[in-house]
């Protein structure tokens, strides 16, 4: 009796087997592997490896089954996608925006209905960020002085203690620019921002305390609630005219026809905070340990910020201007090279509402597309010497726009409207930086991706001021 039992649950387990490998077996699937059901082939999507390298699981399955092939990683079915034409076709499509992740985070938080953002808010929500965000409105408004100022002061205080937090001193921008001004409203936010990122990743969601879930969550209602306090600050201020991120929402919202509420608008503000600080937190990093790795990079990279103090006619220790900013050929070449190669945001993952049509293949709805672009940024054929960190490739080229094979900003749709904005605070750091300070590691850091960049010891670095 017993052994028939153990047959028949064997035989029920090969059959739920089958079926997780082979789903949906009336339409015509891409080529791949589910891995085991349920873990897929999770474990091995996100083991480790290093900055300048394409993952191994991509290798092994785009050698094996092409540029598109199917998969299973947290608990979700995948198509991966490699291809310049099939990304750039499917970022053109308005499937479930990047934007909507965030809405839905924090609906989940307050565990209300599912939030769906139709095309045109989408295209609503987009259009006000680039415009507070666009070069204009950051050449007219503060945000060059304030980035200007707090960089100074941080970069000063770090040579004071030989070592740099640039989380924090992000954190001063994004507090600035929401219009945050409680005391020690950096720390605040960016102890927050840390907590909510760091517990990110946490792959079962159980909210009990000691999880990473719940520190998760714990973070974002902190957050959240930031945020709360910064809108009734604003609301009830009687000066008439601000500038900041929250005051533009303000005003909005008395517009009263545009679909947006107060709720979305405290999501976008959560959305703004994540995005920055994690962004340029990032980039501002991985920019000081691939310049201090080419003495070269650096040499030229003085060259210009010098030259840029020097034709200042009276006060060297003016703010950057914007016409300064345009000029900074050279750094705008070492940006393009540090977002090609650090790919910060790997993957561009699309959720299908319908079953759609590619290459032969049909992808059942419900199933997700996701776009790599370190497999595009890091490919011979597009790059010559691609995992060298080489900033004179970019000389008289364009960057990302009208190029499907460079796509560290995404594309179509839900290309990233921070873009300007997150490469202003760069260069600024870079120009103060380089003219300033001179900076050291002063033990191994590591970076690696897993596929998201990761520095697993911390960032270590001495810094102090150039004599
Ligand atoms: C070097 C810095 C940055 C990089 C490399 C970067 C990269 C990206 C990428 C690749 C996307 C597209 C994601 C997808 O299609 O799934 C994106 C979207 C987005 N980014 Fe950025 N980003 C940066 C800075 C920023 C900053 C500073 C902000 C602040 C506002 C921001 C806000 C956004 C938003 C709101 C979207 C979603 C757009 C939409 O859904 O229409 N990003 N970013």
């Amino acid at each position: 009796m017993l052994e028939l039992v153990v047959l028949c649950l064997g035989a029920l387990l090969l059959v739920w087997f089958c079926i997780w490998q082979n789903p949906k077996r009336n339409r015509k699937l891409p080529p791949g592997s589910m891995g085991f059901p349920i873990i897929g082939e999770t474990m091995e999507y996100f083991s480790l490896y290093s900055l300048l390298e394409i993952s191994p699981f991509m290798k092994k399955r785009i050698t094996r089954y092409g540029p598109m092939f199917r998969t299973s990683l947290v608990g979700q079915k995948v198509v991966m996608v490699t291809d310049p034409e099939l990304i750039s076709g499917m970022l053109k499509q308005e499937i479930m925006p990047p934007i909507q992740w965030f809405t839905q985070y924090s609906v989940k938080v307050s565990g209300e209905d599912q939030f769906v953002l139709s095309a045109s808010f989408h295209k609503y929500l987009r259009s006000f960020f680039m415009h507070q965000l666009s070069p204009e409105s950051l050449m007219t408004g503060e945000s060059i002085r304030e980035i200007d100022q707090a960089t100074r002061r941080h970069l000063n205080w770090w040579a004071t203690q030989g070592a740099i937090d640039a989380r924090q001193m992000v954190a001063e921008y994004v507090a600035k620019k929401i219009g945050y001004d409680e005391p020690n409203a950096a720390e605040k936010l960016s102890e927050n921002v840390r907590a909510f990122v760091d517990n990110r990743t946490s792959l079962i969601p159980l909210n009990i305390p000691g999880t990473a879930y719940h520190a998760e969550l714990k973070a974002s209602r902190n957050l959240m609630k930031l945020i709360d306090e910064t809108f009734e600050k604003r609301k009830a201020s009687k000066i008439n005219h601000h500038d900041t991120f929250v005051d533009h929402l303000l005003e909005e919202l008395k517009k009263g026809d545009t679909g947006l509420d107060e709720a979305i608008a405290r999501d976008l503000v959560l959305l703004f905070i994540i995005t920055t600080s994690e962004a340029i937190t990032l980039s501002i990093t991985l920019a000081m340990k691939l310049i201090a790795d080419h003495p070269k990079v650096l040499a030229e990279l003085m060259k210009e910020h010098e030259a840029i103090i020097e034709s200042r006619v009276e006060d060297k220790e003016l703010e950057i201007t914007w016409e300064e900013y345009k000029s900074m050929e050279f750094t705008h070449m070492v940006i393009n090279e540090m977002v090609r190669v650090g790919n910060l945001v790997p993957i561009l993952p699309r959720k299908l509402p319908k079953d759609v049509d590619i290459n032969g293949y049909t992808i059942p709805a419900g199933w997700f597309l996701v776009a790599d672009q370190t497999v595009l940024h890091f490919d011979p054929n597009y790059f010559d010497e691609p995992f060298a960190f080489n900033p004179w490739r970019w000389e008289g080229k364009k960057g990302h726009t009208g190029t499907k094979t460079f796509i560290p900003f995404g594309g179509g749709a839900g290309f990233c409207v921070g873009a300007n904005f997150g490469k202003l605070q760069i260069a600024i750091f870079l120009h103060h930086l380089v003219t300033k300070y001179k900076w050291s590691e002063i033990k191994r850091n590591d970076i690696s991706r897993g596929p998201v960049l990761s520095l697993p010891n911390g960032f270590f670095v001495e810094i102090s001021k150039r004599k």
